[in-house]
């Protein structure tokens, strides 16, 4: 079976708690602040979560980074995609580059990004090397779970541990308060639905969606494969490392790793679409407190998407009909989350501004 390396057990058995006190401090300031009790709804509970991480009724929500965590999946070669894996390795040009979705709106939201290469299998020349490129590849790309597993035990670790490294530098480092969770990997959405049905032992018709925009004959060959994929591989998981192993993709278990990371350095982590959303819930299965580190930025037309939410017991910020991933979601959820601090911090109290109470 293998043990677990050291690194993994350690990050997490230092994931704390959220802090209950501080939530109940921040809570008991918002009750004095200039409007009529809770009624800035949502962005009020924002605010208490930040306050329980950061352990102040003064929180902040900034500075942010959004991480696009990239890697090929050999399953893609089973037609379970609209779009060819090279495709993964030219949007990977493309962040740095700076014209995806996702950096268009990361500039709006003030928020610093990072692209992280975890086995893109081919990788535009110019970008070998690249420095805006953090390099930390396990193979070029997964092999095909429909005919073995996706990969190794140990490479299963390594995705992880990559992810904590990151974590660590970002917001053990530099200082990092809000992490959101993006990536990029042609053939994610059946790695990811894949990894869903068999976590939360739900049907495949159920999980599966159109990813990238399969047509009709392309979504019944994807439920086909993931359901395949089950047959060959459910009956021999011998615990969920091997699951993962037999299933995953290194771009989806580094961000399960970087959310671990993370938390342990008590900030706030953003899931964003189906995939990264099941990096989450990977994070939950391996460390259950880490639930009141994650905020849910959206929910989007994946049906997994909507079951891996509910599954972690999270409920979305937003609901745009987002289906892009990159993080596009999660870091349209940064303002807000700026904001709920922002309102902690900067709002007058009804004292302060001298205001008259309820009659
Ligand atoms: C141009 C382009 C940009 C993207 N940005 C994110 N994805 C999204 O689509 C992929 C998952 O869908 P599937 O499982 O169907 O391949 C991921 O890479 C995901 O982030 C993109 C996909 C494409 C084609
Ligand atoms: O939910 C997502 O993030 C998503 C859906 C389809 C394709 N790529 C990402």
């Amino acid at each position: 079976m293998g043990s677990v390396p050291v690194e993994i057990l350690q990050a997490v058995d230092a994931i704390g708690q959220p802090d209950l006190d501080w939530a109940a401090r921040a809570a008991s300031r918002q009750s004095c602040l200039t409007m009529p009790p809770g009624s800035l709804g949502r962005l009020l509970e924002l605010g208490r979560q930040l306050a329980s991480l950061q352990r102040t009724d003064r929180p902040v929500g900034e500075p942010s980074l959004v991480a696009v965590f990239a890697a090929d999946h050999g399953v893609a070669a089973s037609g379970v995609s609209a779009y060819p894996s090279e495709v993964t390795g030219q949007m990977v040009a493309n962040y740095l580059h700076g014209g995806a979705a996702v950096n268009v709106l990361a500039r709006r939201a003030g928020a610093a990004i990072r692209v992280v290469n975890l086995g893109v299998a081919s990788l535009p020349k110019d970008l070998v090397g690249h420095d805006q490129l953090e390099a930390h590849p396990i193979a070029s790309g997964t092999r095909n779970f429909l005919l073995e597993p996706a990969m190794t035990r140990e490479q299963a670790f390594q995705s992880v541990r990559v992810g904590l490294q990151l974590a660590e530098q970002w917001t053990g480092h530099d200082g990092y308060r809000v992490v959101a969770l993006g990536e990029m990997g042609i053939g994610n959405t059946t790695s990811s639905s894949a990894l869903l049905a068999a976590l939360t032992k739900s049907p495949v018709d159920r999980v599966v969606g159109r990813g990238t925009g399969l047509d009709d004959e392309g979504y019944l060959r994807k439920c086909r494969v993931i359901d395949e994929a089950l047959a060959i591989h459910g009956p021999k998981f011998v615990d969920v490392w091997d699951l993962l192993s037999r299933l995953g993709g290194f771009e989806i278990l580094g961000l399960a790793g970087l959310a671990l990371g993370a938390a342990r350095n008590r900030a706030l982590v953003v899931l964003d679409g189906l995939i990264s959303t099941v990096a989450g819930l990977i994070a939950v299965r391996l460390c259950p407190s880490i639930k009141g580190f994650l905020v849910a930025s959206h929910v989007g037309p994946e049906p997994g998407h909507r079951i891996a939410l509910a599954e972690i017991g999270i409920t979305p910020l937003l609901d745009l009909g987002l289906r892009l991933g990159e993080g596009t979601g999660a870091v349209l959820a940064l303002p807000l989350i700026a904001s709920a601090a922002d309102l902690l911090r900067e709002m007058a109290t009804f004292d302060s501004a001298g205001i008259s109470g309820p009659s």
